[in-house]
């Protein structure tokens, strides 16, 4: 069962960092010079061709967000804590988000009407810079955080080496001094940051945000129950997502 445990997160873990990378192609499009893309967001066909766009990609992007908030609910993890063990809880979710933007790529419907174009140049430059800023600063914040406990490989470990799981640890290293959610205001600069915005990117990155709202609001009422004062502590001193932002 241990070593069951291991190439469960191992294979999660791969695929998870597969759909990531791919994240950075479909969001970026034509900005990664990445041709051989089969779908962008602004380009590609989709199985759902005939449904109206807007109303595809806000089913696709609410699926995307009901799964990812109702997995990290301890309310869910207990209902199915009989079936899923906790070892491979993680790797589950994992693979379960793994899913769900595997569906966001295949059925996306590109909406391709300029919204803003900004001609090659020093501003296309800068946009394109933060694009790619955004992405690194969410890989260099899940290292921040425990990038092997956030994506279920940890767990798998120590079940294969028979360890127990140890206890969450309150954490607030570099960029954590400064905002509560450095993680998250990557995705933003990463889905906001473009030369070229289209309807459909537009969508996108409008819905996304608002979903990360929305589950910073849950992950913190599950930080408070957690780590109780400390937290509390933390969100009066510490701004949400923006350093020069208000507290709390
Ligand atoms: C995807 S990470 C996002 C972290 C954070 N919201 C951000 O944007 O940087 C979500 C996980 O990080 C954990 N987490 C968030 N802040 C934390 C902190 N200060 N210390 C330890 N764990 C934290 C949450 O409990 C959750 O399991």
């Amino acid at each position: 069962m241990g070593l069951l445990a291991l190439v469960y997160s191992v294979v999660a873990y791969a695929l998870f960092f597969a759909a990531f990378l791919y994240l950075i192609v479909f969001v970026g499009g034509g900005v990664t010079g990445f041709a051989g893309a089969p779908k962008t967001l602004d380009w590609g066909p989709s199985p759902l061709s005939d449904a109206p766009a807007a109303l595809v990609n806000i089913c696709l992007l609410a699926l995307f967000g009901l799964q990812h908030s109702i997995m990290a609910r301890d309310s869910f993890k207990r209902a199915t804590g009989k079936i899923i063990p906790k070892t491979v809880e993680r790797s589950t979710y994992v693979l379960a988000t793994v899913g769900a933007l595997a569906l966001l790529y295949v059925f996306w419907r590109p909406m391709p009407q300029v919204v803003w174009s900004v001609p090659p140049g020093v501003w296309s430059g800068v946009l394109t810079a933060l694009f790619y800023a955004g992405f690194g600063l969410v890989l260099v914040t899940t290292f921040l955080i425990n990038h092997f406990e956030l994506f279920g490989l940890q767990q798998g470990w120590l079940r294969y080496r028979n360890k127990e799981l140890p206890t969450p640890v309150f954490r607030t290293p570099s960029l954590y001094r400064y905002v509560r959610h450095p993680l998250y205001l990557g995705f933003i600069i990463a889905f906001w940051a473009t030369p070229h915005m289209t309807v459909g990117h537009l969508l996108f990155a409008a819905v996304w945000t608002i979903y990360i709202f929305i589950a910073i609001g849950y992950e913190e009422r599950d930080l408070i129950a957690v780590f109780g004062e400390k937290y509390r502590d933390y969100m009066a001193k510490t701004p949400m997502i923006l350093p020069f932002g208000r507290r709390r």
